[in-house]
């Protein structure tokens, strides 16, 4: 990524405006090499942001650019594929290992290399550290993924099915990916939802700005 466009993004994230508007403020970001030092009694966890580009007019006029992949959870909440990695376990063959048994990724063809790292955070209350990555594929691979979602050995368990971001807007300005952020997602997984979409260019942090706002001051008015 280009210097200047780093700036931006992380100037983004870590300006007080939209740390008013993060969904979680007990998750601090950490580099990488500082988590891997930490106290070893912090569990570590990785999840993985699977996107693609989409060239698409939803319902045939709302356009949209990319395709990324959430999930339902058992308990309800919205996140994204990963999960614990083990203690003596190397953080990207865990999460590997997590996305196989999860989505079941096809590992001889899709794998997250160290390379793929987009941030961590630490939660020092519930001593967890949290690493996200993503999986760039083309749309016909992040297709070929979804269909083998079905036969995971945790569907129907721990994981209920997939879904794709509504990254559109509709003419209320509201529907679509505003109204997606007011969904109920499990830890920092709205804010690492926003990071991934900034950092690999999807939206801008501007188009970010406006999604975010718009959930906060319309979602009382515009629930169906
Ligand atoms: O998408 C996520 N983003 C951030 N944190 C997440 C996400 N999904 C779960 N979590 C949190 C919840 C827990 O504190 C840990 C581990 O949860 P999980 O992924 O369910 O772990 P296992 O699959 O049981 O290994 O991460």
């Amino acid at each position: 990524m280009d210097e200047a466009l780093k700036f931006t993004v992380d100037h983004y994230f870590e300006s007080e405006v939209l740390e008013k508007l993060l969904s979680d403020q007990h998750h601090r970001k950490i580099s990488m090499e500082e988590s891997l030092r930490i106290d070893r009694s912090f569990r570590h966890a990785a999840h993985c942001f699977i996107c693609a580009p989409l060239n698409k007019l939803v319902l045939g006029k709302y356009p949209s650019h990319a395709s990324v992949l959430m999930q339902l959870r058992f308990d309800g909440l919205l996140g994204f594929p990963g999960g614990i990695i083990e203690r003596e376990e190397d953080i990207v063959c865990g999460l590997n290992r997590e996305l196989q048994e999860e989505i079941n990724l096809d590992l001889g063809r899709f794998m997250v290399r160290e390379a793929d790292h987009l941030i961590s955070h630490v939660n020092h209350r519930h001593k967890f550290v949290f690493h996200f990555y993503s999986l760039p594929v083309t749309f016909e691979e992040f297709r070929a993924i979804e269909k083998q979602n079905l036969e995971a050995t945790d569907y129907g368990n721990e994981t209920l099915g997939i879904l794709r971001v509504p990254l559109y807007t509709m003419k209320d300005g509201y529907h679509g990916l505003a109204a997606f952020l007011n969904q109920q997602f499990v830890g920092n997984a709205k804010d690492q939802l926003l990071y991934g979409l900034a950092k690999l260019k999807i939206l801008t942090p501007e188009e970010l700005s406006e999604a975010i706002h718009k959930s906060q001051a319309l979602k009382l008015t515009k629930a169906y």
